[in-house]
């Protein structure tokens, strides 16, 4: 007997699991008509998950008597319309990643875990058939009831503000439900409210601004990079396109990096759009939170959405723009589960809807510069910088041979006091945070190690102890050699604690504020620290590349940067890029207002040809002279790459898993020109939280010969087992 045409048609889902496939069930039990989209519960391997219908199907490969039933249909109406269920499984085959793990990832935590959609609809409370039989002075003996029995027979229905104001509470409200007098009625999921933000008026566009809001045309796909130095007004292009897409009745997406940056840009955004309706994803949100802007957002509520990487899966009914802040920013690319790239994702979301996609930054990535001076993508240029700002002046610092105090040329510190003495601001960059990169015995040689992974512990030495950056193992910390027992331990190098320490000292006058991951763990801290800064005051920053990107501090008229020379001999070949590109920005911060800025570069190795380039004709030269060099080498954005990855505890396995993988691959595609095997070798990172980690290097003319290969390598990897190794597939990969 044939199981699909007795019951309903059977349902497709994406299960949680990181295998590569669908599963199919029946409907449960007495279920209504199910549509894709929405979220089921299942079972799968002996417990209850929460999976996506993607389709209904007739037939299944699945013999009939192992197909189960799924247990619960959550949804009525699809959490994830057509369009997002089919981007969503575009990256599950561009990515090579498992589907049930791309559809989890695109929905909020909350909905994840199966809560119902409704839960963020706005509450609101009418009387029932029998409340308004009542006579006007019905509850009269109660007065409380009474008020919100006349506040409803004017209002008809009233919301939770509504109650606020006329000053009644909830028990009130219980009291009428339990007599049946009142019933709730929920409406439609509104976006969490912003902080209040100043209305601040638009300034009049310069020329070069200009001609780029006009080259972006509405209503159907294109992809603009705008390459814009720093300061030169981006944001202010931003916020024009997004106002044009508003009036044309559609929703704009802006994405933005990870860092602390998002409610900055969201105060712009509300001071400009006051009554829109604005919806924010960001990591500093609760659970709640995102859930409700992201409801917010695929019911149409929202016009505006404001999000890190993964807000690009949001549904947007109404989609009109799509705008990549910082294009060339590294959280956007995801480095676990599904590797995806935010930006590659917001360019197809872009294509499939077919509308626009604007690209900014002052220091775009070289894949997205490699396209639009191939012509594939429009470049629009912002070249001055907005307003009365001038562009900073920037000067090397050797440091080479010098007496250097605690990590500062003399130099330095003679501006630093310059500046401060003038009543403005400094911004000192640092690379790294704690109070030193490591503790070592200056009598033995003993250096502290992380005992899981292939680095060194940092000391923080207002928490007494030292910690790993990469797993975040702590130890308290030692007064005494624990090899040899001598007293005589050092803490070598500075990182921002340390910078911090000695500018107090030096400087005490002035607040010294720093920024980093350990400062600014809290929601608000980031702005709540900044506030002198933003006031104006004379004070000193110093921070890592949380201070780098994209804030605007007028105030500030000199950048240190303590040490350039970290990423310009780093094994990774994007080293080069991202010195350039976090140099620049952080330069970048420096005479932004009125004030001319001027740019102190530290450096031992100041005839470095790359740091010469950079500095004397800036980012833009610099990355089209690493473009030419990437030609000579064959490496992207000319050539297509992906790793495979695995890791394991005993070293060998995952390197002989990768090994088969190579003879497998080569089996199937022998090495030639246009599609080359490097590997296995170490990660960069050989050890990380106790495991070895090694990666087999694909590189090809393009990137269809590597789906066609790697589309029957997963099928094949999945299909045998491989003890103790977890492995994955890290297409586009950023890092090695
Ligand atoms: N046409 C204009 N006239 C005057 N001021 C402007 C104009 N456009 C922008 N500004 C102002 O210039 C400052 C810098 O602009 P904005 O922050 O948009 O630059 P950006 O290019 O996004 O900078 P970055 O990439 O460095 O973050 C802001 O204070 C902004 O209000
Ligand atoms: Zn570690």
């Amino acid at each position: 007997m044939n199981v699909a045409s007795t019951r309903d048609r059977l349902l497709r889902v994406a299960v949680p699991v990181p295998l590569r496939r669908l599963f199919d069930y029946l409907p449960p039990e007495n279920a209504g008509p199910v549509q894709p989209g929405v979220r089921v519960r299942v079972p799968f391997a002996r417990r209850e998950v929460i999976g996506v219908v993607v389709d209904l199907v007739d037939s299944s490969e699945t013999p009939a008597h192992q197909l189960k039933a799924a247990s619960e249909v959550i949804d009525q109406s699809p959490l994830l319309p057509a369009d997002s269920l089919e981007l969503l499984q575009w990256v599950s085959a561009y990515y090579q990643a498992p589907p049930g793990e791309a559809l989890a990832g695109a929905l909020p935590v909350a909905l994840r875990g199966g809560k119902a959609a409704d839960s963020w609809a706005s509450r609101a409370w009418r009387l029932t058939t029998e409340g308004k039989g009542l006579p006007r002075d019905g509850l009269a003996r109660a007065p409380r009831q009474q008020a919100l029995l006349q506040l409803l027979l004017d209002a008809g229905q009233i919301g939770k503000s509504g109650l606020d104001s006329a000053g009644i509470t909830t028990a009130t409200v219980k009291a009428l439900k339990d007599k049946g007098l009142v019933e709730e009625v929920r409406g439609g999921v509104e976006p969490p409210p912003l902080p209040a933000a100043q209305p601040a008026p638009p300034p009049e566009l310069n020329d070069e601004q200009r001609t780029a809001l006009e080259a972006v045309a509405f209503g159907r796909f294109s992809v603009a990079l705008l390459e814009g130095t720093t300061g030169s007004g981006k944001t202010e292009v931003y916020l024009r396109l997004i106002e044009q897409a508003l009036a044309r009745g559609e929703q704009a997406l802006l994405l933005v990096p990870e860092i602390g940056l998002t409610p900055q840009t969201l105060r712009r955004i509300a001071a400009r759009f006051e009554g829109v309706g604005i919806a924010a994803l960001h990591s500093g949100l609760s659970d709640g939170e995102r859930a409700q802007g992201w409801l917010a957002a695929a019911s149409g509520s929202a016009r505006i959405l404001v999000g890190t990487r993964s807000a690009v899966f949001t549904p947007l009914p109404e989609l009109g723009l799509v705008i990549v802040d910082e294009e060339h920013d590294q959280s956007f690319k995801q480095q676990d589960g599904v590797r995806y790239h935010g930006r590659d994702v917001a360019i197809k979301l872009a294509h499939r809807r077919q509308v626009p996609v604007l690209l900014g930054s002052a220091t775009p990535a070289l894949e997205s510069l490699h396209n639009a001076l191939s012509g594939r993508y429009q470049l629009l240029q912002l070249t001055q910088r907005a307003g009365a700002a001038r562009p900073p002046q920037i000067s090397l610092v050797p440091t080479r041979g010098i007496a250097m105090v605690e990590g500062f040329a003399p130099d330095t510190l003679r501006h630093i006091d310059e500046t401060l003495t003038r009543g403005e601001q400094v911004l000192v960059f640092i690379n790294r945070r704690g109070f030193a990169p490591t503790l070592a015995c200056e009598d033995c040689g003993w250096m502290a190690d992380c005992p899981h992974c292939s680095s060194h512990l940092t000391l923080h030495r207002g928490r007494r102890h030292l910690r790993c950056h990469h797993c975040d193992f702590v130890q308290p910390q030692p007064h005494q050699c624990p090899q040899c027992f001598s007293a005589a331990i050092t803490a070598l190098g500075a990182g921002t604690e340390r910078s911090e320490l000695m500018l107090q000292q030096r400087f005490g006058q002035v607040p010294v504020i720093r920024i980093d991951r350990d400062t600014t763990s809290s929601k608000q801290a980031m702005e709540e620290l900044l506030r002198p800064a933003n006031a104006g005051k004379p004070c000193l920053l110093v921070g890592t590349q949380m201070l780098a990107k994209g804030h605007h501090l007028p105030r500030v008229t000199l950048v240190v940067i303590q040490d350039a020379d970290g990423g310009l001999f780093s094994a990774d070949f994007r080293g080069a890029e991202r010195t350039g590109q976090l140099l620049e920005q952080v330069a970048g911060r420096a005479g932004r207002g009125e004030l001319a800025g001027k740019v102190l570069v530290q450096t031992r190795y100041p005839e470095h040809p790359l740091l010469q380039l950079l500095l004397s004709r800036g980012y833009g030269a610099y990355a089209r002279h690493l473009l030419s060099e990437r030609q000579l080498t064959g490496l992207p954005p000319h050539t297509a790459m992906a790793l495979i990855r695995a890791d394991s505890e005993e070293p060998q396995r995952g390197e002989q898993f990768l090994q088969s993988c190579r003879q497998q691959l080569e089996y199937w595609q022998p090495p030639a020109t246009e599609l080359q095997y490097l590997g296995p070798v170490p990660a960069l990172l050989e050890r990380k939280s106790g495991r070895f980690r090694f990666y087999l290097q694909l590189t090809a003319a393009d990137r269809v010969r590597l789906q066609k290969l790697l589309a029957p390598f997963c099928q094949w990897a999945e299909g045998n087992r491989f003890p103790g190794v977890r492995w994955s597939i890290d297409m586009d990969a950023q890092d090695l």
